[in-house]
């Protein structure tokens, strides 16, 4: 088989700062007309210098990268990859421009998050979009890949870190399994997904990966949490954090706990900082056992993924999936999923 009609792969990630000088540019590129405060972004930009400046999600993703140009070469697919990114170098705008320049026509796009809701999808939607007004006349065709939070392979990743965690600990049988993503504002999970389903997909996909994890990996007993919170404090987001939460365990007599972090594919800055130290210095406060659960980005099985998704496309194969949640996210050219599907929140500007 080859990859018929399609000449490239397009990586579009998040991005992140690579110097001290790169972190505050980086915020005000990622939080640019949404309303969040400056204390915010401040408070942020310390977590970022804690670590130099330097996010590792920019590493991960050639990493990530490097090893599906690997399997795809082993799989005798010739495709060139391209990265490209919302906020921060490669900007994608750049990416697609040099894509044009070497002749792409029709090219793939994997965005490196698994799920539905307008953070996680539909922002990328509009990132396909912009980067190709950018360009202009003859920018390359770009076809989004779908969500997979729901793949074996992907789900199949999460149980044998979250299984890995455990035996961390120093009493495997008694510890709470907790499942965290980030959070988001509870309007715009509420406007998740096509409006005929009723809203929440994001948090709901996350339940449901949440849900197939703990199956595979034999865990009768979890909870699924948030994290990063961001925005004004009176804007309701979802619920509880994870450092809250962690309060309340020991406050039931829970004694340690694994944190998996299912809605994220990589160990980028929120995870290392927000949950290997905030949540790992609490629960070391208390007293309490913690271990967290590696993300798939740097399995073996993330690389056969990505590749699996780009046969999926190329041959029509039907989609390997675990939930009975539709198949979703693969678009062209930045359309929506459906209309009205994830619309962003409308926003009003702080005072
Ligand atoms: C759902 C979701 C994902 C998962 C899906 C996906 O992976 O795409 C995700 C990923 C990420 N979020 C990241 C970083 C940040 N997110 C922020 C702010 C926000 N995230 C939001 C949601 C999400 N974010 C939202 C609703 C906001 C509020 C502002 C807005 O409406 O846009 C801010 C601003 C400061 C703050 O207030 O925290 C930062 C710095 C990084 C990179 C980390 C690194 O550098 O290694 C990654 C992968
Ligand atoms: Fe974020």
């Amino acid at each position: 088989m080859d990859t018929v009609g399609y000449d490239a792969l397009l990586w579009l990630s998040f991005g992140g700062p690579e110097g001290p000088d790169e972190v505050m540019p980086f915020l005000e590129n990622v939080t640019r007309g949404r309303g969040v405060p400056r204390e915010r972004l401040e408070e942020v930009a310390e977590h970022y210098q804690h670590f130099g400046g330097v996010s590792p999600i920019n590493r991960l993703n050639r990493d990530a990268i490097a090893a599906v140009e690997k399997e795809l070469a082993a799989q005798g697919l010739g495709l060139p990859i391209y990265f490209g990114n919302r906020n921060w170098q490669p900007m994608v705008e750049d990416t697609l421009a040099r894509m044009k320049a070497d002749g792409v026509r029709n090219a793939l796009v994997f965005p490196t998050s698994a799920y539905g809701g307008y953070s996680a999808c539909r922002q990328y939607d509009e990132d396909i979009e912009r980067a190709r007004s950018a360009v202009g006349e003859d920018a390359p065709e770009l076809t989004k890949l779908r969500q997979f939070f729901d793949h074996p392979l992907f789900i199949g990743a999460f149980a044998d870190a979250l299984r890995t965690a455990r035996a961390e600990l120093d009493d495997p049988a008694g510890a709470r399994i907790v499942f965290v993503a980030h959070s988001v504002p509870v309007s715009a999970d509420k406007a998740a997904g096509p409006p005929e389903e009723g809203g929440h997909r994001y948090s709901r996909q996350i339940a449901e990966a949440a849900r197939l994890v703990a199956a595979e990996a034999g865990v009768g007993t979890y909870d699924v949490v948030w994290q990063s919170r961001s925005g004004p404090p009176q804007v309701p987001w979802l619920e509880p954090d994870i450092v809250d939460h962690i309060d309340a365990l020991h406050a039931e007599g829970v004694r340690s706990v694994v944190v998996c972090p299912v809605g994220f594919v990589s160990d980028h800055l929120e995870v290392i900082w927000d949950l290997d130290n905030e949540a790992a210095e609490r629960a070391q406060e208390l007293g309490m056992g913690f271990a967290r659960a590696a993300t798939p980005g740097t399995d073996p099985r993330f690389a056969e993924l990505v590749v699996e998704l780009i046969r999926e496309q190329v041959s029509g194969a039907p989609a390997r999936k675990l939930s009975d949640f539709p198949v979703a996210g693969c678009t062209v050219n930045g359309a929506p999923c459906a209309i009205a599907c994830c619309e962003p929140a409308r926003r009003r500007p702080v005072s």
